[in-house]
């Protein structure tokens, strides 16, 4: 929510070396929090003299210079999120994770360390060995740490061969440090073509799964990676959602920047602005598709096989959704034109075959896209036009029958890591919420906002997409100017004073925005 006030950019600190040649280092995380929509602010831990093709100097900073920046910083300008790159020496990393406990003790803030200790090359940037400190009180200290796969081995003393030790690396690290892992796949592939990702926050594994760009433009890439995902903690995005716009956003620089020249080595990655094309996003992967052996998550432990491709909805835009729990209401909105809708009863009695039954009866009576909340057992049971479904229920539900009864899917999403994987699913429309606080029920921590619905629905412009959580006709007109086909409501409507109003006043709304978009 935070990323809607336009004149309230978060500040995001990066605690990191100077790159003379402007392509790493504190450069390039400015560059990359300036094109994120955050203003960044700086504590130099090193000056360091390198161009495109030699790192010929590395000066680290004083204790007192390093600290003198950090405390002038926390007096004026307090961050939402900090990226931490290179820490020139031990005692640097000292001072660093002694000033985060003490500021972490104010106002909770997300840290996230792009562990940068030795160079492609090889050569150590550090003086001096930082690996006992660096566990022992900077990674308590970290939310998020963003290791390549040497780094990954440094740090967690196992050798890196596969796929499962990869994940075993991760977990080790994780369970040392406490904080998430992020290992960057740039610089080794477990499949050919592919740049994967693989996060471990000590609960989940997720791979995010990227195409390789051809080019020599990757300097800085794991600095602007750590960068960008700080810009999105501190835009009020959760870790997965900041992550895979992170690596959107790298991805973008790469395709975008792979034909500029600057230098005689290995160039800038660019930074190209807000990744608004799914292109550049990567594919979550998804338990018991066939890869997932390549990525060490064999086939034992999932629950059914990957299933896709679900029946299509007539349009892209289903307009107008009330979402509703008796069929006295599905009745009634019938009656007035609408034609889509959804039973939504959430605490069934004895009688809910029964209930379904004439549900679908209405819909078939009325034409309607009828779609069934949660009870797609009964939805398929009654021949319903469709079933809708949280992320939760993906696994448990029998994905497989859904889509050989021919019933269309709407799958919940809340955030761009949750839309990319519901998306793997090819599902008839997702839905993305809540986009306000509703009182309908407890969205609280997944609160999307106008700005950040827009640069979803820009992914997946041709797409049925549906906003939902506290949508009501004063809100109704922003909401469908990002694009999306339909819009979802349960209290507008059923808590309206005058429903028929309320129908009539949002699909107004609808009509006109659409009448924009095509016109006559
Ligand atoms: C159109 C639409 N979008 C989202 C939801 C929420 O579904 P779900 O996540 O399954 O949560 P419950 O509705 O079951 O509480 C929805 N019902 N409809
Ligand atoms: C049922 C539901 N699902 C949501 C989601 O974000 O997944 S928001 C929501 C409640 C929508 O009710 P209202 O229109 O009254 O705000
Ligand atoms: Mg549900």
């Amino acid at each position: 929510m935070r990323d809607q006030v336009l004149t309230d950019k978060p500040i995001v600190w990066t605690i990191a070396g100077s790159d003379s040649g402007g392509g790493a280092g504190i450069q390039a995380d400015l560059l990359t929090f300036c094109d994120l929509g955050c203003h960044g602010c700086s504590a130099i831990t090193a000056n360091t003299a390198q161009n495109t093709v030699e790192v010929a100097a590395i000066n680290a900073v004083s204790i007192e210079v390093l600290g003198s920046q950090l405390r002038a910083l926390q007096r004026d300008l307090f961050p939402a999120a900090i990226k931490i790159g290179l820490l020139a020496k031990a005692e640097q990393v000292l001072e660093v994770a002694d000033f985060l406990q003490k500021l972490r003790a104010l106002q909770p803030v997300p840290v996230i360390y792009d562990p940068v200790a030795i160079a492609t090359s090889g050569a150590g940037l550090t003086e001096g060995d930082i690996t006992a400190e660096v566990l022992s009180q900077l990674l308590p200290q970290c939310d998020l740490v963003t290791p390549n796969f040497h780094e990954l081995e440094w740090l967690s003393q196992v050798t890196v061969k596969d796929a499962e030790s990869l994940l075993g690396a991760a977990r080790q690290l994780q369970s040392e440090g406490g904080a998430a892992v992020l290992v960057t796949g740039g610089h080794t592939q477990l499949r050919l073509g592919e740049v994967s990702d693989l996060l471990w926050d000590g609960k989940k594994a997720d791979w995010f799964i990227g195409s390789e760009v051809s080019g020599n433009n990757t300097h800085g890439t794991g600095c602007t990676l750590s960068s960008a995902i700080a810009a999105c903690r501190a835009l009020g995005y959760p870790l997965r959602d900041a992550c895979v716009v992170g690596k959107a956003y790298v991805q973008r620089g790469l395709r975008l920047g792979a034909n500029t020249h600057i230098g005689a080595g290995a160039g800038p990655v660019g930074h190209c602005g807000w990744p608004l094309e799914l292109v550049d996003f990567p594919e979550i992967l998804v338990p018991g598709e066939a890869r997932a052996q390549d990525y060490g998550l064999g086939a034992q432990g999932v629950a059914q096989p990957f299933i896709h491709g679900f029946a299509e909805v007539d349009s892209s835009r289903m307009g107008l959704y009330p979402v509703v729990d008796t069929l006295e209401w599905l009745q009634r909105l019938a009656e007035q034109g609408v034609r889509t809708l959804q039973l939504r009863i959430k605490n069934p009695g004895e009688n809910l075959r029964e209930q379904i039954e004439r549900a679908v009866a209405i819909g078939r009576a009325y034409n309607l896209r009828l779609f069934i909340n949660d009870f797609w057992q009964l939805a398929i049971q009654c021949g319903a036009y469709g079933v809708h479904l949280g992320q939760e229920d993906l696994q448990a539900a029998d994905l497989a029958a859904i889509q050989s009864a021919g019933l269309r899917l709407g799958i919940s999403t809340h955030g761009f890591y949750e839309l990319l994987l519901a998306y793997r699913y090819r599902p008839s429309y997702l839905a993305i919420g809540a986009i306000y606080a509703t009182n309908t029920k407890d969205m609280s921590d997944q609160l999307q906002g106008v700005q950040k619905l827009a640069r979803m629905a820009a992914l997946l412009p041709d797409y049925p997409l549906v906003a939902i959580g506290g949508i009501n006709v004063q809100r109704a007109g922003e909401v469908i100017a990002t694009g999306v086909g339909s819009i979802a409501v349960v209290s507008a409507i059923t808590k309206a004073e005058d429903y028929k109003q309320a129908v009539a006043e949002l699909n107004a709304l609808l009509d006109n925005e659409y009448a924009e978009v095509e016109p006559c």
